[in-house]
């Protein structure tokens, strides 16, 4: 993906960031623990909530798919944990009136954060309406109250102004996050992509937040990642309200990093009194 000179520098300079355990630290409380796996089980999910409240804090929420939801809720009841969902996931390819269905099923169910895949295939087939439809069906559907991430499924788009449209029109039909990837399809989270969804939230001039998920497994990428939010929308940009980790598996390595452990020691039972 050919960036912009400017993009090109900023991207540079996030690569060569030492590996740093107090920003490892930092990167717990913006994680989305997620797991999105077709043989996910109550038992799975009830595991995966039992790691978020480490020995460094809560991570920001955990990601699981729609039938999960109120096992999620159960599990982590008394923590800040959020729980968020997933819908028209992973092909964006339900129509507007399903996907607003869909939303509203997930949050009747206790969903407080939706993951929302935009119809990215038609988009970059050149569709327009329809696919925006789709953004702001889910959008009329959560309400004010429940954030809204529009996956752009990041590594299918041709070329970079592309990815930055789809970005600009998410944006413009409600977004609250703009999410990289599935974690369905490969490439997914990109620092390429990163850098020019970055750059689009920052010239929206709105308070829009960004969440890499895909790929990320280690905690050099997540320092990576960080660096170039905040070289990009400034130094402290970074809260779990404007950046999340969609992560299946970094937290054992940003753990292992700010020194609580090899990896698997998450699931330690947290010392934080919740
Ligand atoms: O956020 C959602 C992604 O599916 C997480 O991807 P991953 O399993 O590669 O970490």
């Amino acid at each position: 993906m050919k960036l912009s000179a400017d993009l090109q520098s900023a991207l540079d300079a996030s690569r060569s960031v030492p590996s740093d355990p107090d920003v490892a630290c930092r990167a717990v409380g913006l994680l989305d623990l997620t797991s999105l796996n077709g043989d996910d089980t109550d038992r799975v999910v009830e595991a995966l909530c039992a790691r978020a409240v480490t020995p460094v804090g809560p991570v920001a929420a955990v990601c699981v798919w729609p039938r999960f939801v109120e096992t999620a809720r159960r599990a982590l009841e008394g923590t800040p944990v959020r729980v968020a969902t997933v819908v028209n996931f992973p092909t964006g390819e339900a129509d507007a009136p399903s996907v607003a269905a869909e939303t509203r099923r997930a949050i009747d169910t206790g969903a407080q954060e939706i993951d929302v895949v935009l119809p990215y295939q038609a988009f970059i087939d050149g569709a327009r309406t329809q696919p925006m439809s789709v953004v702001r069906a889910c959008r009329e559907a959560c309400g004010e109250g429940i954030p809204m991430k529009v996956i752009l499924e990041s590594g299918t788009y041709p070329d970079p102004e592309l990815l930055a449209w789809a970005a600009r029109d998410s944006i413009a039909a409600g977004a609250d996050f703009l999410k990289t990837s599935t974690g369905k399809t490969q490439p997914a989270a990109t620092l390429e992509a990163a850098a020019v969804m970055l750059d689009t939230i920052h010239d929206s001039g709105r308070t829009v937040g960004f969440k890499a998920s895909g790929g990320i497994r280690t905690a050099d990428e997540a320092v990576s990642y960080l660096a170039l939010a905040e070289h990009l929308l400034g130094k402290g940009w970074a809260t779990p309200q404007t950046f999340r980790f969609g992560a299946s598996s970094l937290l054992d390595a940003l753990l292992a990093t700010c020194g609580h452990g090899a990896p698997g020691d998450a699931m330690q039972p947290a010392t934080a009194g919740y």
